[in-house]
């Protein structure tokens, strides 16, 4: 029977009980029947109700989430002290009136992850209370009325819902201090605005008090696929109303971006290169919310699996991983190069094809979710069925091909009728008008001055603090403030129009006018044949960076054969790409002006999109290292000679890492993250960037990577096939029993790691599991979910359900067993990684930025 852990113990003034995860489907007896109770936690069980609760009057605390709860259990009306109420994770559509008005002590009520569309008028009595509210995922349309009455709430989540409109009332007060409203598709403000946070939608509204909003109706348009697909010829024709033939020589490099309009609508296109080289940087511009051109070379396909994976499957793959709530609008090209039948024949195979990969991934899920619900826990993994619940939810829609032939000026009219008929459909896309203050659109109109105006540098960097004087100077915009002008800016940025990182420190105050020359400072460093290119540096830009031939010679081997570049090599590659191209004038601002002094805001960028990392390059002891004495701070030498960067995409060996790691061994600590529908393009190398940022120690390949942490070394290894990808992480096994702590703290840092970045891909589906230890046995054991809250699982010993060995579970799972004279922990070990540089080990954490390590 059930075992409630702190009931078996209970003495008969308990107040506090934690009986989660035990299968519950009523309430036990022996729980109702101890009124002194104040905090009850019956969180992942199989309660429907929770009949007889109302006896419990003294209860402060109520934790129902995750249970099987459809109608909301009245008796809560009785519990008068409550003051935090958890019904999250349930089936609930409707709370009658009657129940919060007997709740004047309420503080915190979490009705996440419902069905809910209203709330009760009631709810309105716990006004003088009720400080937390969470009513994300669910099925609002409206802002729910009674929470404007809410005068003391500091933090409303209602992410994912269906609102179109924030009330300005709601923003008027002063005590809200968080709120979260992503995910619905919000006209007013729009969503671009509302991720800017409380204060911004403030001034948004404020703004609306003078004059009436305009409705902005825009669009993102990106063009993606293979290379010479016809994606700059379709762009230009579209821009310019007529047919425009790109010729073949003029490849796209990086993106190109332009804007247009059509009717009232204005597009913003994204054009971007097909070569492989590029696509490292698509995690920096392929963004939610856009139509996605997906443009197929029909001369060029052929109806086989091979042409099909590589002009179209991949994208399509990468999209459901990346964006999966997009609108996809293929677009077959070159149809004047084929037979009309060929035409019908190839467009009929694509979307057949496109439509059993979407099938295909449904399936996948499905199955995902079954082996959950089938497992013998189930209650173990709500967190990861809930997950795929979630994915399941969100699909690409792929419209109909349109075939055309870009030399046809009908076909190009066609083609843009098409796109116009799409954008205007508001079940595609809902959020494409958005209602702005006129100011913003003012701003944007004065940036566009600015950016056509002589003076304008070709780079298009300019200052925040130069631009806000430059447009006060305009008539009508004379009383714009910083405040507001970052506000334009943010929306602005969102939209794709300027670009502003205004979370990089080192960019803070710089905003690029012309996101097009972003692109080019990406591709001076991420780009085809970067070998060639430094072994063409002239010896008169080696001499202006105090270098010589054999110095090129000793970078060109360091590159070929570790991928790293020092920072002159990087200086005398910028300024020779820079020169070629024309613009030597803007070396020194976007690679500082001291050579080996301050690292530019090339640098900044590349290490914030985890495109490099700054690696020790030592091969020498250091004869200035500072002496260590117990007791006092040591510091670790810096400014030894040259900065190094590693640039993992351009890694190709992999012996090195093997040689250390001296090969796998059967008694290893062994785990695998599975990828589904695959590992994304750059997802390993942006690990080894992030992993190698948290341990110094490091050896890194093509596809492995060796992380040293205490001296114990972490193999990670990347096995990208179709249907069978994943990353596989060894430890050795440690030589004694309390030696598994520390192994499994490793193994559990890189794996959050894993998880932290997988969350860019909000389509990717990524499942933790250990192979089964005997050889040959092809059994794997699912992970549980890591929440925090819960013991990994609970039993010390594992059985294998395929070759029935038994294993301790430490073996298999992060899951230490106690020492028999321990005394029980109050609460589960947890580990997460909260942000970039953070990652918390059981009850300590560590703060990690960069390369320096501080314990907090
Ligand atoms: N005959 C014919 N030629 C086309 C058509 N569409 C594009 N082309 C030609 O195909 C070549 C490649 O077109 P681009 O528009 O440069 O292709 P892209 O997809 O932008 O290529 P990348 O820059 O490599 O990414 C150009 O020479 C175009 O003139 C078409 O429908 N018919």
């Amino acid at each position: 029977m059930i075992q409630p852990r702190a009931c078996q113990e209970q003495d008969d003034n308990l107040r506090d009980v934690t009986l989660s995860t035990q299968r519950l489907r009523v309430l036990p007896s022996a729980v109702l029947s101890n009124p002194a109770l104040e905090s009850l936690d019956l969180d992942r069980n199989k309660l429907r109700s929770i009949t007889g609760i109302s006896k419990l009057c003294n209860l402060k605390k109520l934790m129902l989430s995750k249970n099987e709860i459809v109608d909301f259990p009245s008796e809560i009306r009785s519990l008068v002290c409550l003051e935090k109420l958890e019904l999250n994770q349930n089936q609930i559509r409707v709370i009658p009136e009657g129940v919060f008005a007997h709740l004047p002590r309420l503080k915190h009520l979490r009705l996440n992850n419902n069905r809910l569309s209203a709330l009760p008028s009631d709810l309105a009595a716990c006004q003088g209370s009720l400080q937390y509210l969470n009513i994300s995922n669910n099925l609002f349309r409206t802002f729910p009325r009674p929470v404007l009455q809410l005068g003391h709430l500091q933090e409303l989540y209602v992410q994912n819902n269906a609102l179109r409109q924030l009330p300005k009332e709601f923003f008027q007060g002063q005590s809200l201090k968080m709120f979260k409203a992503n995910g619905n598709p919000l006209r007013e403000p729009p969503s671009e605005v509302c991720a800017g946070g409380i204060q911004q939608i403030r001034n948004y509204f404020s703004q609306l008090q003078y004059s009436s909003g305009q409705e902005d109706k825009r669009v993102k348009a990106m063009f993606l696929g293979a290379s010479l697909a016809g994606k700059s010829t379709i762009c230009k024709s579209l821009k310019q109303g007529q047919t425009k033939l790109v010729p073949k020589e003029e490849r796209t490099v990086g993106i190109e971006i332009s804007e247009f309009q059509i009717e009232d609508f204005t597009f913003l296109f994204w054009d971007f290169a097909g070569q492989l080289e590029y696509y490292m940087t698509h995690h920096v511009f392929i963004t939610p919310q856009a139509l996605v051109i997906l443009v197929i070379n029909l001369h060029m396909y052929q109806t086989n699996e091979k042409t099909f994976k590589e002009l179209v499957g991949f994208w399509i793959n990468n999209l459901s991983m990346r964006v999966p709530n997009s609108v996809v609008l293929p677009v077959g090209t070159h149809v004047d190069c084929c037979e009309e039948e060929e035409v019908e024949e190839k467009r009929h195979d694509i979307m057949t094809k496109i439509s059993a990969m979407l099938t295909e991934r449904k399936r996948n899920l499905a199955h995902f979710i079954n082996n959950l619900e089938g497992s013998e826990e189930p209650e173990i993994y709500v967190d990861q069925w809930e997950k795929l619940k979630e994915m399941e939810s969100r699909t690409l829609k792929v419209l109909n091909l349109v075939a055309v032939n870009c030399t046809n000026h009908y076909d190009i009219r066609k083609l843009e009728a098409t796109i116009l008929k799409h954008v205007k459909n508001e079940d595609l896309f809902p959020e494409v008008v958005r209602v702005l203050p006129p100011i913003y659109r003012q701003v944007e109109a004065a940036i566009i001055d600015i950016t056509q105006s002589e003076e304008m540098a070709n780079h298009g960097m300019m200052d925040l603090q130069y631009l806000l004087s430059k447009l006060s100077q305009c008539k009508h915009l004379a009383s714009l403030g910083r405040e507001l002008l970052q506000d334009i800016l943010r929306y602005l940025h969102r939209i794709g129009l300027v670009v502003w990182y205004e979370e990089i420190k080192h960019l803070e105050s710089t905003v690029f006018l012309q996101p097009t020359f972003l692109i080019t400072m990406f591709k001076l460093l991420v780009r085809y044949c970067l070998a060639q290119q430094l072994e063409s540096i002239p010896v008169d830009t080696l001499i202006g960076e105090h270098a010589t031939i054999r110095d090129r010679s000793n970078w060109v081997w360091t590159f070929k054969s570790k991928a790293m570049l020092c920072h002159r090599a990087v200086r005398a590659l910028v300024k020779h790409q820079l020169s070629s191209e024309g613009m030597r004038d803007v070396f020194e601002e976007i690679m500082g002006y001291k050579p080996h002094r301050g690292r530019g805001k090339l640098f900044s960028l590349l290490e914030h999109f985890e495109l490099c990392l700054e690696v020790r390059h030592t091969e020498v002891l250091n004869p200035h290292a500072s002496e260590f004495v117990p007791g006092k701070p040591w510091e670790t030498t810096r400014g030894q000679g040259e900065s190094w960067y590693l640039f993992p995409t351009y890694l190709n060996q992999t012996e090195e890492v093997s040689e250390v790691w001296g090969g796998d061994h059967p008694e290893d600590l062994h785990i695998r993250a599975y990828f589904s529908p695959e590992i994304p393009e750059g997802f390993f190398q942006r690990l080894l960037v992030k992993a190698c940022s948290f341990y110094s120690t490091h050896w890194v390949a093509k596809v492995t990577c060796l992380l040293i942490c205490n001296g114990k070394p972490l193999l990670i290894k990347e096995n990208n096939q179709r249907a069978y990808s994943y990353l596989e992480l060894r430890c050795r096994k440690p030589a004694e029993r309390m030696g598994f702590q520390v192994a499994w703290d490793f193994l559990m840092a890189v794996v959050f790691i894993v998880q932290k970045l997988a969350e860019e891909w909000p389509g990717l589906h990524v499942c933790m599991k250990s192979p089964c230890r005997t050889a040959g046995c092809p059994a794997e054991l699912i992970w549980p979910d890591m929440d925090g809250t819960n013991a990994v699982t609970k039993e010390d010993v594992k059985t294998c359900g395929t070759c029935r060995h038994r294993f301790g579970t430490e073996l298999l799972l992060p899951k230490v067993p106690r020492k028999l004279e321990e005394p029980r922990m109050q609460t589960s070990a947890h580990y997460y990684v909260t942000s970039y540089g953070t990652t918390t080990f059981g009850h300590s954490s560590i703060h990690v930025n960069q390369q320096n390590i501080s314990s907090e």
